[in-house]
């Protein structure tokens, strides 16, 4: 598992940014019409083929496979094929990570909107979501030396269903050992507490350290 270096200029990452992010909002925007149109048959004919048409363009030039999780020299993640906050991956909710200070008591926190795309229980956040949601901001807020910390165990309390609209997450990481880290974290509606976390967050043997993280994720 491996991290790749991209020898990008500041500029070209903004360029690239600016470049891709309308395209995956765009896309965004067409899975939620896929799931809430209601025109006529012939109009989704239509529409299929022209999204087929989109699709063969783009297909034109390839890489061969995942996008990869790739770093600048100046430390930017560009994690753009994450299935949470891939710049470039539309069934990303477009969440990004704030990450403050290890010593703050909330290490890292999203805000995000979810629609349509996330439904489980009829007008509510489906439970898996609730989870991938948690997964990435307490496994961000564990990684928050630099060294990259995945998944040991994630238990998930859902106290109350979470209405699809505005969310927040809020995780802090009350223990750290060595290449073990303990994160929890609370998902709020309103200020209300629907769900909450704990995660051991586990650094792989021979890890090497990335550049400290700090501002926001992407
Ligand atoms: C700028 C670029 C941006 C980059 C962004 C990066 C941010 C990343 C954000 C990612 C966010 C997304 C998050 C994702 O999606 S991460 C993806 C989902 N998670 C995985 O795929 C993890 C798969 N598992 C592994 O890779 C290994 O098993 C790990 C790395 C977890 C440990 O393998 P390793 O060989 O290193 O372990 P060890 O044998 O030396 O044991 C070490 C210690 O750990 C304890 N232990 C071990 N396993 C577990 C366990 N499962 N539960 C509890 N404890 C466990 C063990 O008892 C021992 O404790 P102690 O005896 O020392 O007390």
């Amino acid at each position: 598992m491996e991290f790749t270096y991209e020898d990008l200029t500041a500029d070209e990452y903004h360029h690239r940014v600016a470049v891709y992010q309308p395209l995956t909002a765009a896309l965004r925007e067409l899975l939620d019409a896929v799931i809430r149109t209601e025109v006529d048959d012939a109009t989704v004919h239509s529409a299929t083929e022209t999204i087929s048409e989109v699709t063969a363009a783009l297909r034109a030039q390839q890489i061969p496979g995942a996008y990869g999780v790739r770093h600048t020299a100046e430390g930017r993640g560009m994690a753009w094929g994450n299935a949470v906050i891939g710049l470039r991956n539309a069934i990303a909710p477009p969440l990004t990570v704030v990450r403050g200070s290890v010593t703050d008591p909330v290490v890292a926190h999203a805000d995000v909107e979810l629609g349509a795309a996330y439904e489980g229980p009829p007008g509510h956040v489906h439970g898996g979501v609730v989870s991938l949601l948690f997964d990435q901001v307490l496994g961000e807020a564990a990684s928050m030396t630099g060294l990259p910390s995945y998944t040991g165990t994630l238990t998930i309390r859902y106290l109350r269903p979470t209405p699809l609209g505005p969310l927040r997450i809020e995780a802090f990481t009350p223990e750290r050992d060595g290449r073990k880290t303990l994160a929890r974290a609370a998902m709020l509606v309103d200020g209300a507490v629907t769900a909450e976390a704990e995660g051991l967050f586990i650094s792989p043997r021979g890890m090497t350290p990335l550049h400290p993280f700090a501002g926001e994720s992407r």
